[in-house]
């Protein structure tokens, strides 16, 4: 993931869906959700449906001669980054694209291919004569797809297996990530579940993969025809605009909460889910499941400083040594980490302790990175743990002794999740790139860091990664409460006054 822009241009999504006359789903709903989450859309069209509010008339496919024109056509000028597929309307269609796809896959390696099974229309009726196997054979070039649970039970032929179950079993078929939707459940549960067995980032299998789960509220609605295929081509846009699969989906979440929220309560109306343009209220956004935040319910020890309350941070350098440290305390500043890393336990020790004696007299936070045993047994003010650190970390040890946590997180799924632990301040990085910490694809950029501040409580944020002074002015603006630096100080040649024009920029 970068999310710093590097130009203006739209990313494209390619949507190879069916065409439905009532205007809510299909390529109606893709086109409609591109533009509202800046994306570009091209429609290859499988099938000009006739439907209406009522029942699926005739769907009526696109002969595969027409498909593929368009595809030579569009990738003279037009190549995509993520294709969203949808209708496939016979195993002429389905044989088509997958010879397309591999070929596709050869021409543009970073593709991502999304496919949303559509088997039944929400007003009743199939849309899809496409037997099991057939669609099974599908598996292998798909590397996220996106079932409710019932087209989960028949793709999988598991009955009564939780989602969980069905996201591995489907991984297991040949997709890459799962998500099921959680939407139309008769079950108890309205959750999303996401399975990601190695799209982006990690190479895994599926015994060593990743999960995710999201819940929302349920939404009184009839106007929601058209809301899966939102779900599908929005978490398109994300990808495609450089998200990773987490946040992703979580935005893609948000993004449709936010939709089926704009006519609660209007009954007896089958209408189509509305796009509502990018979604920033945190009101929308899931609540992010986690084992380790069901342990915790206290927050930790606070800062003494609330977001809301006009009070900042300012600047947080980080350092690794204890002379760093000596050289900075006299500066008066509100919070000072040390990160030392790949130092042997006898001098790691010692270096901890004399920094908390260090940092007795004066105001300044202490905050010791990674080692929270160490920070507890000598007194530190606070401990800043990676995400990484969480699930081998005692964080109610860590709230029992007293001390202050701070978190690290990139992105907003992470964001939110570590929210949830209700530590003492968050950080949000890397916001641009950094030569100090290998932060590769998790690069957030401005825009990104004021979405995150807008999911934000009263609980201080901090930015960091590759925060200079030319930089930091428009970090600032953003309204974090803090900016973290290692080397705008470490190697400024005045580092005294590196850290004064930093305070003069942040007044205000
Ligand atoms: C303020 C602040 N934010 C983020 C980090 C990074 O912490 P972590 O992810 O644990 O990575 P390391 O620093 O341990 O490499 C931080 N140290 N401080
Ligand atoms: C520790 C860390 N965590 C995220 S980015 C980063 C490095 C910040 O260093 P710099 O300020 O030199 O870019
Ligand atoms: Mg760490």
């Amino acid at each position: 993931m970068n999310l710093a822009p590097t130009s203006k241009q739209k990313p494209i999504l390619w949507t190879i869906s069916g065409a439905d006359c009532s205007g809510g789903a299909g390529i109606a709903a893709d086109i409609k959700t591109g533009f509202s989450l800046g994306a570009e859309v091209c429609s290859l069209m499988t099938a000009n449906t006739v439907q209406n509010s009522h029942k699926v008339f005739s769907i009526n496919p696109v002969n595969i001669d027409v498909l593929q024109q368009q595809v030579d056509a569009l990738l003279a000028d037009k190549p995509p980054s993520v294709i969203k597929i949808g209708l496939l309307a016979n195993s002429y269609q389905l044989n088509w694209l997958s010879l397309t796809l591999i070929k596709l896959k050869q021409r543009v390696p970073e593709l991502a291919v999304i496919y949303d099974p559509v088997g039944q229309a929400s007003v009743g009726g199939y849309l899809s004569s496409l037997t099991r196997a057939e669609l099974l054979s599908l598996l292998t070039l798909v590397d996220i797809i996106t079932p409710n649970w019932q087209e989960a039970e028949a793709l999988t032929g598991l009955k009564q297996a939780s989602e969980q179950e069905l996201a591995h079993a489907i991984c297991q078929l040949g997709a890459k990530a799962c998500i099921i939707k959680g939407g139309h459940s008769q079950r108890k549960t309205s959750d999303d579940y996401c399975l990601d067995t190695g799209f982006h980032y990690k190479a895994q299998t599926p015994d060593d993969s990743i999960s995710y789960r999201l819940s929302s509220r349920r939404y009184q609605t009839s106007y929601s025809h058209g809301g899966g295929c939102s779900f599908a081509s929005a978490l398109g846009a994300f990808i495609a605009h450089g998200y990773l699969l987490r946040d992703a989906f979580t935005q893609s979440k948000a993004f449709i909460n936010q939709g089926l929220s704009a006519y609660q309560g209007e009954d007896n109306y089958y209408g189509a889910f509305e796009q509502q343009g990018w979604p920033r209220d945190a009101g929308y956004f899931p609540g992010v499941l986690t084992a380790t935040g069901e342990k915790l319910t206290a927050p930790f020890a606070s800062l003494g400083i609330k977001r809301q309350n006009g009070k900042k941070l300012g600047l947080y350098p980080v350092i690794d040594s204890l002379a760093w440290l000596e050289r900075l305390l006299p500066l008066g500043l509100e919070i000072i980490q040390l990160r030392v890393k790949n130092t042997d336990p006898a001098a790691l020790e010692h270096i901890i302790a004399e920094a908390v004696k260090l940092a007795k007299p004066y105001k300044t936070r202490l905050f010791i990175n990674d080692h929270w045993q160490l920070a507890i047994k000598h007194g530190a003010y606070g401990v800043h743990l990676g995400q990484e650190d969480l699930d081998s970390a005692d964080l109610a040890q860590i709230q029992k002794a007293g001390l202050r946590l701070g978190i690290s997180t990139h992105g907003c799924y992470e964001f939110l999740l570590a929210q949830q632990l209700k530590p003492s301040y968050l950080a949000i990085g890397a916001i641009f790139a950094t030569q100090t910490k290998d932060m590769t694809g998790q690069i957030q950029g401005l825009d990104n860091l004021s979405r995150l501040l807008a999911l934000a409580t009263d609980i201080p944020v901090v930015a960091i990664g590759g925060i200079n002074l030319e930089r930091a002015a428009k970090v600032w603006q953003t309204g974090v409460d803090s900016m973290a630096v290692v080397t705008a100080i470490t190697l400024a040649a005045e580092p005294e006054q590196a850290v004064n024009r930093f305070r003069q920029l942040m007044v205000g």
